[in-house]
């Protein structure tokens, strides 16, 4: 076993971040006891259909998300890279600059159902570990999972759930609702002044 830092990395499209990420994530950094979360905004989400903000803007409201949290970090690893945002190629680069941390890839149940999909998973399960976030509105069926991919996930089980999407967030400022508290006023006030999903 690793006895370096333990640092979550906390990959996703966050189009926008939201408060359900926040959340879910202190939640994760304090039953893992880890001293950093890494929030890596992924420029090409390899298994999504299309982003509506650009990487740049997702980037800057994932920055200002975290800005105020000592332990969290906005992570550019993905960012100027070209291709689909693949995991594995993540994992690599951060256990090849940082040999002895023990890092831990903190993912959302929908996504963790999602992972005998990934690229290369049994290349990224040998190297990091898995934290699960459970989700409202998703079963965690664990047939579905082979035991090689269960047995690499520890659950958040305490604290509370969070239902919400960023998909959610965007659809409500298209029909011109408010979404004041559901993401940070910093990232809310970034939207407003780059109209960002606005309609029309
Ligand atoms: N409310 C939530 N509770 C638990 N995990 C979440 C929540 N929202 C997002 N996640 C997890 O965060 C990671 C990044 O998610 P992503 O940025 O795609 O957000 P999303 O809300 O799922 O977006 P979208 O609605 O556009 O699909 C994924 O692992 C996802 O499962
Ligand atoms: O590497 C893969 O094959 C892979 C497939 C699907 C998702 N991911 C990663 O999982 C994270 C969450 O994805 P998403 O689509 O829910 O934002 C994000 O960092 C993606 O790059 C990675």
């Amino acid at each position: 076993m690793k006895k370096g830092k333990k640092i979550g990395i906390y990959g996703g499209t966050f189009d926008p971040i939201h408060i359900g990420h926040l959340v879910m994530a202190e939640q994760a950094r304090q039953a893992a006891g880890l001293e950093e979360v890494w929030f890596v905004p992924a420029p090409i989400p390899p298994h999504k259909q299309g982003v509506a903000a650009s990487a740049k803007d997702r980037f800057t409201m994932v920055e200002r998300a975290v800005a105020d949290h000592p332990s969290f970090r906005a992570s550019r690893v993905e960012m100027d890279r070209s291709g689909p945002s693949y995991t594995v190629d993540t994992v690599r680069l951060l256990c090849r600059e940082q040999p002895d941390t023990r890092f831990f890839l903190i993912v959302g149940a929908d996504m963790v159902l999602d992972l005998p999909r990934w690229v290369r998973i049994e290349e990224i399960l040998a190297s990091v570990e898995v934290i699960g976030l459970m989700r409202p509105g998703v079963k965690l069926d664990m047939e579905q999972l082979p035991d090689h991919i269960k047995d690499r996930v520890t659950w958040v089980k305490e604290g509370v759930t969070v239902d919400l999407s960023s998909t959610w967030i965007r659809n409500r400022v298209a029909q011109g609702g408010s979404v004041r508290y559901l993401v940070p006023e910093p990232v809310r006030q970034y939207m407003e002044a780059h109209r960002l999903y606005e309609s029309g």
